[in-house]
């Protein structure tokens, strides 16, 4: 079983989210590791793209501070990836636009992946028609492709479902990351659905960021994914987040165990 899946046996899953160099690598780092030290099962590390087209204001806020760094090398994420490892199991997932892992070639960015110890992907913008020409790469060097489904895409739940592997994204409802305060009336059925056809965990996020919603989230479904809500306390602390981070997750933690 795929680290990613069997981190959901033990139970409900907090998701956290943090964008790479915001504001500094170092931080970045520290911020991976207090999140876990709060209590999040999973870490997703967003690099930092200048176009994020499936992000809100918050996000592309983070974006555009960690790119003041003009060609921030993609190398130098994964050597954070690598200290972060010194200090924490907690599983990584990359959360990545398409371009990034073309322009530094299929091949090599999973391998480094394996190698520095990142578990897995998440590709906002990969069609799932084009799935199938990373899945070579995933496989030989061991990550988990998530692939998002959202609450509209109903008839193509089977296929998707099918092929999943490490936790299956539902996003909540249409739109761009960012705080909500209503999700799709129709969550849990869609959840329902997606279970007849695997086995695979789902998690649901976009507009999660209450301790409360991330409670409900976690009744309908296997884990609830929080980011804005990270990034905007790094947006708020600074150098100073990591602590805010381990408070925030503690408070996530308690409200999903309660
Ligand atoms: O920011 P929110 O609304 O809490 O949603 C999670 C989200 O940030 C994170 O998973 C994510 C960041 N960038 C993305 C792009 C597409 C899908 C998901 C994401």
């Amino acid at each position: 079983m795929s680290k990613l899946a069997e981190q959901f046996n033990q139970r409900k899953n907090f998701i956290a989210f943090v964008t790479a160099n915001d504001p500094d690598m170092e931080t970045t780092v520290k911020n991976v590791v207090a999140l876990a030290e709060g209590g999040a099962d999973i870490v997703e590390i967003g690099i930092p793209f200048s176009d994020p087209v499936a992000d809100g204001p918050v996000i592309q806020a983070a974006d555009l501070r960690a790119l003041k760094d003009p060609d921030l090398p993609i190398e130098k994420i994964f050597q954070a990836v690598g200290e972060i490892r010194q200090q924490t199991s907690v599983p990584l997932v990359f959360l990545v636009y398409l371009n990034v892992v073309l322009q530094y070639g299929y091949e090599e960015f999973t391998r480094d992946c394996q190698k520095f110890g990142v578990n897995g992907l998440i590709i906002p913008d990969l069609p799932y028609e084009e799935r199938d020409e990373l899945t070579p790469y995933t496989d030989k060097y061991d990550l988990d492709l998530v692939p998002l489904i959202t609450v509209t895409s109903a008839d193509r739940i089977p296929m998707i479902a099918k092929k999943a592997s490490g936790f299956i994204y539902l996003v909540s409802s249409l739109g761009v990351t960012g705080q909500r305060e209503a999700f799709a009336s129709n969550l849990a059925e869609v959840v329902a659905d997606i279970k007849e056809y695997t086995t695979v965990p789902v998690a649901i996020g976009f507009g999660v960021h209450t301790p409360d919603q991330a409670r409900e989230m976690t009744e309908i479904a296997d884990g609830a994914i929080i980011g804005s809500a990270c990034v905007q306390i790094v947006a708020d602390n600074g150098t100073q987040a990591p602590a805010a981070l381990k408070k925030y997750a503690q408070t996530i933690r308690q409200a999903i165990d309660q």
